[in-house]
């Protein structure tokens, strides 16, 4: 490890010593024994020690690693196993089981840390001299296999960790802009900019472990970005290494010179090249902050509300609705006693109950406020109407300040499952207003008839996430009870089911994890063939050689997953 660059542990989230705990969670263990028939209370095999793994060798040539250390100095050439089988890999489902089973596939040759925007220009003229393979890290935290070499990739494989550009260089107090190194974590950055009372306002689940610069690179989106935008919007300029240029985008609120070079690479996946630093929009930290949590009778009364919050004056940070069945993994989540496991008290069951609620439907909300105190109010009154004459009820802020508090433990419950034989994952899509509610509808079906052909238990919920003008964001978690040797064909099958009813409801193949290897498959029903054409002629003619990140994005060449049903059911 290098001294100031965060490390994941090698089989899961986050670091050592931090998991998931339920044992003061009372209503979960009977929640996940109900939906999918497991005992969460079994004794679990242990994660295998590091020792036990066979990591192929190092392939590094002795000409290339005195090229690098000439560059960068030992310590930032890095060839141990452990170090190389980190940056083998992101956090997806698939990441997570093969790496625990020790099928470590094409592991990065060494993992360089470059401390300065000139060693980043060095190294990558060096690399693809040396016809090597470059692929960026930033946290690691990707799900769609968008770090991962080719399989059976000859040459040599180099990962560049961007960690120790770390800084918040410059604030431009005038213009609301900051300039950002890339591989700074979101804690790091916030802390940052906070010291000077300005906030980014970009907040992903998986915040804590992630960086600007894989940001930039899948086109994320923070839970709050009703406010403050996609990292696309937010991302204003940036610098971009590429082999013998360096790309400079000035900071520009916006602009007609010809098509959009910074579009092109926001969501470029490491095929273009290293985004070093950014410029991007910042904002005063508001004086208040407020989450109100609000019941709705069925999802279908939550979907509506969220359309008529966008289309008010409203302005809100944050509004997001959970179908039933996620509104009772929220309750059964909630430690013993906490605002969120008594949340449907029987005060409030009774309430529901007059209203003539079937307790089975009920949608939990949350809604984010952000700014001055008069703007919070009068946001919130809006807000409480449209509740209202949604059939809705309020039910205070308690709820949402532990949300606030709790928001970022949720991804180590998935290697908690992942233990006990659960795979889980997440797919999310955005579709026009109209047809938010049919993806819902659609996207569990086409789920459980999976599950139903396949003969296993699974669970699939989900929720509003992101709202637009014009439709929004629906983010499905799901879990599926298989602890054999062929739960990633079981994990295919489930996930291709998702994906498909994503491109078959008017919906796209991804609304924030980004393409990777993954959904590559999915790009020509996304985006038409001719758009494809068009991505591959930019890969191409940047990257003749395929030395950036091949394979990612456009599925040219690397056997990505199968969208051919009959590949996975023989
Ligand atoms: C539990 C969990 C929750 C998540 N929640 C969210 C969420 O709420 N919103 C969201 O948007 N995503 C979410 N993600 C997905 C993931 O965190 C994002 O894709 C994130 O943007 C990846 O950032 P990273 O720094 O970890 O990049 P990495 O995973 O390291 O890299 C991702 C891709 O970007 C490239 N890349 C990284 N840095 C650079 C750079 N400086 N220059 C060029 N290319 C680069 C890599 O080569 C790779 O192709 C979640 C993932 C997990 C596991």
């Amino acid at each position: 490890m290098i001294e100031g660059v965060k490390q994941q542990k090698w089989w899961g989230w986050g670091e050592e010593g931090h998991s998931y705990g339920y044992k003061d969670k009372p209503k979960f263990a009977p929640f996940v024994m109900k939906k999918v028939g497991v005992d969460i209370a079994l004794p679990v095999k242990p994660i295998p020690p590091f020792s036990s793994l066979d990591v192929p060798p190092s392939r590094l040539s002795e000409s290339l690693r005195q090229t690098l250390v000439g560059i960068l100095g030992e310590t930032y050439v890095q060839t141990d196993d452990e170090t190389r089988v980190v940056h083998a890999f992101g956090k997806g489902v698939r990441d997570l089981v093969r790496v625990r089973r020790g099928e470590l596939g094409r592991v990065p040759d060494v993992v360089l840390y470059p401390g300065t925007q000139r060693e980043v220009e060095r190294l990558v003229d060096a690399v693809v001299d040396a016809d090597a393979v470059l692929i960026p890290f930033g946290g690691g935290s990707n799900i769609v296999a968008a770090l991962e070499a080719e399989p059976g990739e000859s040459r040599q494989v180099v990962s560049v960790n961007l960690g120790r550009l770390n800084k918040v260089l410059e604030i431009d107090e005038v213009s609301g802009l900051a300039h950002i190194q890339a591989g700074v974590f979101g804690p790091d950055m916030e802390d940052q900019l906070q010291a000077r009372g300005w906030t980014m306002g970009h907040h992903p689940d998986s915040f804590v472990w992630s960086t600007l610069g894989g940001w930039i690179a899948t086109r994320s989106s923070g839970m709050q970005s009703d406010k403050y935008g996609d990292i696309a919007d937010i991302t204003r300029g940036l610098t971009m290494v590429m082999p013998g240029r360096v790309l400079e985008l000035r900071p520009l609120p916006s602009t007609s010179s010809g098509p959009s070079v910074r579009e092109m690479v926001l969501g470029s996946e490491g095929r273009l090249g290293i985004i070093t630093s950014a410029w991007v929009n910042v904002h005063r930290v508001p004086e208040v902050r407020e989450i109100q949590a609000y019941f709705y009778p069925t999802y279908a009364d939550g979907l509506k509300a969220c359309r008529q919050i966008v289309e008010s004056d409203a302005e809100v940070m944050m509004a997001r609705v959970s179908d039933a069945l996620e509104t009772e993994y929220i309750m059964a989540n909630g430690k013993k006693g906490s605002k969120l496991s008594s949340l449907v008290s029987k005060g409030i069951q009774k309430l529901m109950l007059q209203k003539g609620w079937d307790l089975s439907q009920i949608a939990m909300s949350f809604v984010g406020f952000e700014g001055s105190k008069s703007h919070v109010r009068y946001t919130k009154g809006i807000v409480g109407k449209i509740v209202r004459d949604n059939g809705g009820m309020g039910v205070g802020k308690g709820p949402g300040a532990l949300y606030d508090q709790k928001k970022y433990d949720t991804p180590y419950l998935r290697d908690f499952m992942l233990d006990r034989g659960l795979v889980c994952d997440v797919s999310e899509t955005t579709t026009p207003w109209a047809y938010a509610e049919q993806m819902h509808t659609n996207a569990t079906g086409a789920f459980y008839k999976a599950m139903d052909e396949l003969g296993l238990r699974g669970v699939v919920f989900c929720h509003l996430s992101h709202s637009y003008h014009s439709g929004a964001c629906q983010y499905f978690t799901f879990a599926i009870n298989d602890d054999s040797e062929n739960n990633l064909v079981t994990y295919d099958v489930a996930k291709r089911a998702i994906q498909q009813a994503f491109m078959d409801n008017h919906g796209t193949v991804s609304h924030h994890h980004g393409v990777g290897e993954e959904h590559s498959p999915w790009m020509e029903q996304d985006i038409s063939p001719a758009g494809v054409h068009i991505q591959r002629t930019l890969f191409e003619g940047i990257d003749p050689g395929r030395n950036l990140n091949p394979g990612k994005i456009i599925h040219d060449g690397a056997p990505g997953i199968s969208t051919n049903s009959a590949d996975h059911m023989a």
